[in-house]
């Protein structure tokens, strides 16, 4: 964990007060006060089994210090939200009484509906991992998990393990192959790594398995771009 910022706070949290009320605010959400929200990554009773055992087994790997749970408490991002403000601080792409209704895609459903997540990073191998079971709202053909909702997933997955390397990233590319559907409400295993950086570019790929590692779901890759403080997003 870095060293100034020694509170505890969601990454989601984070993107919610930067979006609404700008880098000011959430500056001086870390400067003056220790805020404590709910880990959104931790087993709730819609769990399955299945995501119970394997976050548990990522639990056990997290002991030796090689695996690191990323929790919504995470303290590294507002950090790295720093090189975002250039593009953020004066411009108002988005209403403010629509930003006040911001909140963060993939956990903008009631617990359980929809994304039910918890991402391991290990710093060594470049690699973050996602375990994920998609609830009953993320169905796309009857009785499996939508693509766009997998798309959801991998993006973040790979967009952590970029961030989690490099710092802060846009996606510029996402190419995704759709081998096998996805039962709705089961566990998939999201396994990413960064493959290259080049200037200010990151290459990232992944796959998606099931639980018991025989099924290829999907694979993916991804480029994800440093921005550039010379140009604005807008
Ligand atoms: C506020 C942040 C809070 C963060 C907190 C994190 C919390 C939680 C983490 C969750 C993770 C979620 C991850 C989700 C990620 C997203 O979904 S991001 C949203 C979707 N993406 C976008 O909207 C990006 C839109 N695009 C852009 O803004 C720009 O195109 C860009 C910023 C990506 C790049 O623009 P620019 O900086 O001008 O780059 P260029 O100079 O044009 O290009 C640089 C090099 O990259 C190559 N390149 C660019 N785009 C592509 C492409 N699509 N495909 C292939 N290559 C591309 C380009 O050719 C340049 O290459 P060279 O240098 O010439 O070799």
């Amino acid at each position: 964990m870095d060293g100034c910022l020694h509170c505890v706070f969601t990454w989601q949290k984070a993107c919610s007060i930067f979006h609404t009320q700008g880098w000011k605010h959430l500056r001086r959400s870390f400067s003056t006060e220790k805020v404590i929200h709910k880990d959104h990554s931790l087993p709730n009773p819609s769990w399955s089994k299945d995501l119970r055992l394997l976050f548990d087994q990522f639990m056990k790997k997290c002991e030796d210090g090689s695996w690191k749970h990323l929790p919504s408490s995470e303290c590294k991002v507002p950090q790295r939200i720093h090189s975002f403000k250039t593009y953020f601080l004066d411009s108002k792409p988005v209403k403010e009484d629509q930003l006040s209704q911001a909140r963060p895609f993939t956990r903008s459903y009631e617990v359980g509906q929809g994304f039910e997540y918890a991402m391991f990073y290990n710093e060594d191998e470049k690699r973050t991992v996602c375990l994920f079971q998609g609830g009953p709202y993320l169905e796309g053909p009857p009785g499996f998990l939508h693509g766009g909702a997998l798309a959801t997933m991998i993006d973040t997955t790979l967009g952590v393990c970029t961030i989690s390397c490099m710092g802060l990233f846009m996606t510029a590319n996402l190419n995704i192959n759709f081998k096998s559907p996805i039962p709705l409400c089961s566990v998939v295993v999201i396994s990413s790594q960064l493959d290259k950086v080049e200037g200010r570019k990151v290459f990232v790929s992944c796959n998606v398995r099931s639980v018991d590692e025989k099924t290829l779901h999907s694979d993916a890759t991804g480029l994800f771009i440093k921005l550039d403080p010379e140009k604005s997003l807008t």
